[in-house]
């Protein structure tokens, strides 16, 4: 196996893919040799000894191409030093608990990933620039996003900090060793069509955002 990294991540607005890019840089500038890609983009992983995934929180949970690089690529990460980075909502009026219980659910969800680290960053977001169904749920009176105003709440020295330790472990040869927890099993073609097909009809649901 070679020793590169992958700093895999999905954006729906760019804020992730620019924090993404800033972690990567962090790595790079210690000596490891890192790859920068967005999950949608990627057919194999089975090349990088560690990777870090970053994705967003939309309506409590990671977007479909995150859910559905860790359905594809799980037995992989399984066996990997992984870290993992979340952005979300984290504004004075909005404790920091709420996106932290997300983060929670996620990696009780994927129990398998066993990240040696884990981070949380405020994300960005501009209501002018909201597609689609988020939109909608904005102009909806009402609405917890309904209220939302163009906020960029990035901590770029926390950002930094952390990439810092996440390169220091993998120089380490990174995490520590995985405690044995029930590997995620390999989905068939059509496992995964069912997959893919459950997570669009569940994002059209709206959740607590
Ligand atoms: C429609 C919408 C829903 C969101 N839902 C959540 C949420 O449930 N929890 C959270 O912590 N942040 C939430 N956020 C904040 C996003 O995670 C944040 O804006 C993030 O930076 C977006 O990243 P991206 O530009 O890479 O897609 C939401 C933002 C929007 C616009």
């Amino acid at each position: 196996m070679k020793g590169r990294i992958l700093v895999a991540y999905a954006t729906r607005y760019g804020t992730t893919r620019e924090i993404a890019a800033v972690v990567a840089a962090a790595l790079r500038e210690s000596g490891l040799e890192v790859d920068c890609r967005a999950m949608d983009d990627l057919h194999s992983i089975d090349d990088y000894r560690g990777i870090v995934l970053g994705a967003p929180f939309y309506y409590g949970r990671w977007p479909r191409a995150a859910r559905r690089f860790l359905d594809r690529f799980g037995p992989v990460l399984a066996h990997r030093d992984v870290a993992v980075f979340a952005t979300g909502r984290i504004e004075p009026d909005r404790p920091e608990a709420e996106s932290r219980s997300q983060l929670d659910a996620l990696l009780e969800r994927y129990r398998w990933l066993q990240p040696f680290a884990v981070a949380l960053f405020g994300g960005r977001w501009d209501p002018a620039a909201l597609r689609g169904f988020d939109r909608w749920m904005h102009k909806l009176p009402g609405s917890p996003l309904h209220t939302l105003t163009a906020t960029d709440l990035r901590n770029w020295d926390a950002i930094g900090e952390w990439a810092t330790h996440v390169a220091a472990a993998f120089h380490a040869g990174a995490a520590q060793p995985k405690p044995p927890v029930a590997e995620p099993t390999r989905i068939s073609r059509a496992g995964a069509a069912l997959s893919t097909i459950r997570n669009y009809i569940a994002d059209q649901q709206p959740r607590r955002p």
